[in-house]
């Protein structure tokens, strides 16, 4: 089986379309559509000279390879031309097409998986529309409650209770519902899409010292051990709560299949310190494949051709893999 594989590279402006066409180089088992405005996709292979042939997507042909230095186009047209750096707001709404059309192709099962490159968060905000992530985008084009962020980097992975949250909202949103359906998304994710058969999972705290016995906090006493002892009569097995500072270490990694942080930088630091550049972004509970690149849009550098394409390959590769487990 060939799988066809979604990719949006994200903000025009950003080192997204860059990394699309450097992915292009390669030749790939998989087929790989680009949904994107194809003009944007060939003023940046000029500019790289790198040579691009973009195939037309026949979604009622078979998935066939792409070959290297080509990709497939499902073309959506931009408002505005791009400039490299430059982030225009006439933009965000071809950004969140892209992302419609590909996760609607998912759903429909046009494609088998989706790899998204990186949007920037503020400038589709700027345009007046509210958006906080991929992640709960896709939860809600796909009319699921919950999802759960996981990225990976070789034997480290670290999932989040809360994702795009301002820092003074997270308390609030650390409830016993949604520990439950994040530690049951994480735990049958790493059980039937990575095919481990009894995951331990290590839970953070919230709190220093993961509340110092009530001292520095009360949310581990009343929200989270509770909630992990209901958890873990189910079958599931839990470490912690866990001060984080005591979890990320070396010999309680050693006992976890994955770690679950309670807020956005409470893990991916520890995550991105180890892997950056190779890490992979997943999105688990969502009816469909979706994985993601560890970094943003790095407008600093985009144009400029120094952009490093790993996390993205990583991203694809990961995708074409759990697409090939999923096959009966
Ligand atoms: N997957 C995503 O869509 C995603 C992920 C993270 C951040 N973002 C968004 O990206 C925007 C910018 O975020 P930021 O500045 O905090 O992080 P960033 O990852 O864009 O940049 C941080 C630093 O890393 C460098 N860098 C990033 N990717 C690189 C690559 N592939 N090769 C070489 N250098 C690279 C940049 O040049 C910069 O110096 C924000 O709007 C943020 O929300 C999107
Ligand atoms: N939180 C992610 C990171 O720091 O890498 C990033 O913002 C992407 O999130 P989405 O996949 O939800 O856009």
């Amino acid at each position: 089986m060939i799988p066809r594989i979604a990719l949006t590279p994200g903000e025009p402006a950003g080192i997204g379309p860059e990394l699309a066409v450097k992915l292009a180089a390669g030749g790939h088992a998989a087929q790989i559509v680009t949904v994107a405005d194809p003009q944007l996709l060939e003023d940046t292979a000029a500019r790289l000279r790198q040579p691009l042939e973009l195939i037309p997507f026949d979604p009622g042909q078979a998935a066939t390879e792409t070959p290297a230095g080509s990709l497939h186009i499902l073309p959506v047209e931009m408002a505005s031309a791009a400039a490299p750096g430059q982030l225009d707001i006439a933009n965000g709404p071809y950004v969140l097409e892209t992302l419609r059309r590909a996760a609607g192709g998912c759903l429909s099962r046009e494609f088998d998986a989706l790899v998204t490159g990186p949007v920037h968060k503020g400038v589709i905000n700027d345009a007046g529309i509210a958006f906080s992530g991929h992640t709960e985008f896709f939860a809600e084009q796909a009319g699921v409650e919950r999802v759960v962020m996981m990225l990976a980097a070789e034997e480290l992975r670290v999932a989040l209770v809360t994702t795009h949250l301002p820092l003074k909202d997270v308390s609030a949103a650390i409830t016993p519902r949604r520990l439950e359906q994040v530690v049951t998304i994480l735990h049958r994710s790493l059980r039937d899409q990575f095919r481990i058969g009894r995951p331990c999972i290590g839970i953070c705290g919230l709190n220093p010292h993961a509340g110092e016995g009530g001292h520095l906090g009360r949310e581990e006493i009343d929200i989270i051990e509770p909630s992990l002892e209901k958890l873990r009569a189910r079958g599931i097995e839990l470490i912690g709560p866990l001060p984080a500072d005591t979890l990320f270490t070396p010999p309680q990694l050693a006992r976890c299949d994955a770690v679950l942080a309670m807020y956005h930088d409470q893990g991916l630091p520890v995550l991105k310190f180890k892997g950056f550049g190779h890490a992979v972004n997943i999105t688990l509970g969502l009816p469909f494949i979706r994985t993601s690149v560890d970094h943003g849009t790095a407008l600093n550098i985009a144009g400029r051709g120094i952009a490093d394409g790993g996390s993205l390959r990583a991203a694809l590769s990961q995708a074409v893999e759990l697409a090939q487990l999923r096959q009966p």
